[in-house]
């Protein structure tokens, strides 16, 4: 095989690094940040029935997400990005039983009212939270480990969100033990963390019009995904 510099008509409708960035990062403007239900959480406005209710059925996607990173492992062919990659397994699930992302959600569980058995079993999940949730493990194990990296990008967006519900949660329900808000309180940190090696691998291997525009797909698609569960919650929870 040769190896010549690219003719125009090769780079016809790539877009550079950057470039895809950007494309990446406007879909901010469909994340759940702007969800009502959100919305409404972040003024102080949920009731306590809403907050047990989102907090049940986020659970099903917390649980969810070290199986979808199992997933992306099991594809990614380069030791050097699983070997970053597996961390987030480990945060979710912890190292030891008692430790992780997936305790501490738990923990917010009895915090906020739950029975830890009714949480574990899903006795709360709502069938649009397990379709959701269901499609963002099937997608990442039924296309290509960088799309699949590709959609866990609306993480970019998530550490404004979490420091805002964090300090409303803080200032408006204080009826929640605030040690039970650790998740939270971690995910600050360990989003950016994230995030960044996720857009990382994007710039560099999505280096087609075809890669690109799949990339930018999957993010959509991602950002429907954390939209379709928040409308399942609020329609259950929300006032009427
Ligand atoms: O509470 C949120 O708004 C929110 C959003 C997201 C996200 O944007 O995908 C994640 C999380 N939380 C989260 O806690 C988390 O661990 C997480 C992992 C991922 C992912 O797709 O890999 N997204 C998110």
């Amino acid at each position: 095989m040769t190896l010549t510099a690219p003719t125009p008509q090769d780079t016809h409708g790539v877009l550079s690094p950057d470039d895809l960035e950007a494309a990446l990062r406007e879909h901010v403007q469909s994340y759940h940040h702007q969800h009502p239900f959100h919305l409404r959480m972040n003024r102080g406005e949920s009731t306590p029935e809403e907050i047990r209710g989102w907090v049940a059925n986020r659970f099903y996607y917390q649980v969810n997400i070290p199986r979808k990173d199992a997933a992306i492992l099991s594809s990614c062919p380069h030791p050097e990005i699983r070997r970053r990659w597996v961390r987030r397994i480990t945060d979710h699930d912890g190292t030891h039983p008692g430790e992780g992302g997936i305790e501490n959600w738990i923990r917010l569980g009895e915090a906020v009212g739950l029975h830890r058995e009714k949480l574990t079993a899903h006795q709360h999940l709502l069938p649009g939270v397990r379709f959701a949730v269901d499609a963002y493990v099937t997608f990442t194990r039924t296309r290509g480990w960088v799309e699949a990296v590709a959609s866990s990008l609306t993480e970019l967006f998530a550490p404004n969100l979490m420091a805002k519900r964090l300090e409303a949660f803080e200032c408006h329900y204080t009826w929640i033990d605030p040690a039970a808000l650790a998740y939270f309180r971690a995910r600050i940190d360990q989003a950016p963390r994230d995030s960044e090696h996720g857009l990382e691998i994007v710039r560099e291997y999505c280096t087609t019009a075809e890669s690109q525009a799949a990339a930018i797909s999957a993010l959509s698609f991602k950002c429907d995904v954390l939209w379709s569960q928040l409308d399942a919650i609020d329609q259950a929870y929300g006032p009427r």
